[in-house]
């Protein structure tokens, strides 16, 4: 590389860094759900989400909510390491909204040596496509939040993205009726599916032990129950934590 060229490379990532993301919050606290459940981890959740599930519990994510910040993917990245978490959990919203941004974003995040998992909380409904193909870090995985026709954004699921996860992914059903399960358990029939399977019951609308009964019942042997850790710690209602 010549000088010239080299200088250009450098301006190029130092405007890299300089790129905005709409932020709604940044905080510490332990993971609720899924199999990093417990650990202490570091949410960036980003504002703007093209859903509306029925249920969603983080309705202050998009309009007419307003994002509370835009930080550079530096800022975050700094504001990551200040903590002491080795996990990240990039979260919305849709994180994968963004596209250029996010996959910068993971990309820098797994650079970090103390980072040890990077995970992504998506609805499904954006192409994991090009994100699998650019971000190489084994640290970066995907939970895919698979939406049910409870949720009421069934339609908007881009259904490739099933087969594209992982072993190291996790694919998660969150149930708010019989309807919803007997909808995840098709899914599972109907696609060869490689990584991890949760099912989680809605906050309010299910209880986890009928939740247990159904997957019992149905000799659900690979499928984990998820609950939401978080809102058994806190109030239910709390945000940031
Ligand atoms: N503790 C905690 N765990 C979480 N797992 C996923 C969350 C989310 O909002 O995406 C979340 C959250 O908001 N808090
Ligand atoms: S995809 Fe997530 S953030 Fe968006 S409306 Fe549904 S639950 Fe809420
Ligand atoms: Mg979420």
């Amino acid at each position: 590389m010549s000088t010239d060229q080299r200088a250009t490379q450098l301006e190029n990532d130092q405007l890299v860094h300089e790129l905005l993301l709409p932020l709604v919050e940044i905080f510490e606290t332990v993971e609720g759900e899924g199999t990093a459940a417990g650990y202490p981890t570091t949410f960036v959740r980003l504002f703007g989400c093209p859903l509306r599930c029925v249920w969603c519990d983080t309705k202050y994510s998009y309009p007419p909510y307003h994002a509370e910040m835009s930080l550079s993917i530096r800022d975050i990245v700094q504001r990551v390491s200040a903590n002491q978490a080795r996990r990240v959990c990039l979260t919305g919203g849709e994180p994968l909204l963004y596209e250029r941004q996010a996959t910068l974003l993971l990309q820098e995040l797994a650079k970090l040596p103390q980072m040890v998992d990077i995970h992504v909380e998506t609805s499904g409904a954006i192409d994991l496509t090009p994100f699998l193909q650019e971000v190489q870090s084994p640290k970066v995985r995907y939970i895919l939040d698979y939406k049910l026709f409870g949720s009421g954004e069934t339609e908007k699921m881009h259904l490739p993205n099933v087969e594209k996860l992982r072993v190291t992914d996790e694919l998660k059903f969150v149930i708010a009726s019989r309807a919803d399960f007997e909808q995840a358990c098709q899914v599972l029939e109907d696609y060869e599916v490689k990584c991890i399977v949760l099912f989680s019951p809605v906050w309010d609308s299910l209880s986890p032990s009928e939740l247990v009964q159904w997957m019992l019942a149905r000799g659900l042997a690979e499928v984990k129950l998820s609950l939401q850790t978080h809102k058994f710690v806190w109030d239910p209602n709390q945000r940031g934590v």
